[in-house]
């Protein structure tokens, strides 16, 4: 039997935003009563099937490396982010703090990518001058999503709080819920459809991260990639 491929996306976002309740949502569709608090990280798995219904349909695994949002942990959880291929940023509706905080997430992720530990350096090889919003955002050279959680306990004055400034300047798509709630993320919502997508754009990334590391010669490959399945992908 051949083996499946791998993509990891991190989840970032502060202690108690409800990260560990979206990815219990996200990778088994169900919720959590009582999570309890992230120390390192911890990494949960889904089958994705990537451009579904196409004839380039291909089975991967999604991870999703949920890490500690505790401050406490802020110099060691930086050994999860190598490699990278998606980004998901948590953030509380009920709290703007945890909003403006995004942007520290990715300024640690991408302090990581400086410090050339990370597959993503591989990206600047091209000669391209990429800082955040290159690589990030409007490019999507690494694919991102912002998740609004604790809808339920947004109040109607409140209700038409969204990360705007955030998702213009990174052009990239937001869903908001209630992590206690499965419905949010059922098969065939809006919300699911954006999630399969987001995938489909993460896996795609990771391709071109290979790509790029054949091509310069780097030794920037992410080590879970079989050789099997480059040698049998086609451009
Ligand atoms: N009402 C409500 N509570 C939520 C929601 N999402 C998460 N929570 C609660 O918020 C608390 C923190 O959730 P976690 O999922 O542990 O948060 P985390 O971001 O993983 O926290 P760390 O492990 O400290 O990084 C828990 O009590 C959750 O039940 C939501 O959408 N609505």
């Amino acid at each position: 039997m051949s083996s499946i491929d791998r993509v990891r996306i991190m989840i970032l976002g502060d202690s108690g935003v409800g990260k560990t309740s979206f990815v219990s949502l996200a990778a088994h569709n169900e919720s959590i009563k009582s999570p309890s608090w992230t120390i390192g990280c911890s990494v949960e798995v889904k089958l994705h099937e990537y451009k579904e219904g196409t004839k380039d349909q291909r089975t991967f695994f999604v991870e999703f490396w949920d890490v500690g949002g505790s401050n406490n942990h802020r110099n060691t959880r930086q050994v999860f982010y190598n490699p990278c291929h998606g980004v998901i940023l948590v953030h509380d509706l009920t709290n703007r703090k945890s909003e403006e905080n995004l942007q520290k997430w990715l300024t640690e992720l991408l302090d990581h990518e400086n410090n050339g530990e990370s597959n993503l350096s591989s990206v600047s090889c091209d000669g391209e001058d990429l800082d955040a919003e290159n690589l990030l955002g409007g490019n999507n050279v690494i694919p991102m999503l912002v998740i609004g959680t604790k809808l339920d306990q947004v109040d109607d004055k409140r209700s038409n709080i969204t990360n705007k400034s955030f998702r213009c300047r990174y052009n990239t798509e937001e869903i908001l819920l209630d992590c206690r709630q499965s419905r949010y993320l059922a098969a065939g919502t809006s919300n699911a459809v954006k999630l399969s997508r987001f995938y489909d754009k993460v896996i795609e990334n990771s391709l071109l991260d290979r790509r790029k590391s054949e091509r310069f010669g780097t030794l920037a490959v992410s080590p879970i990639f079989s050789s099997k399945f480059y040698s049998t992908h086609q451009d």
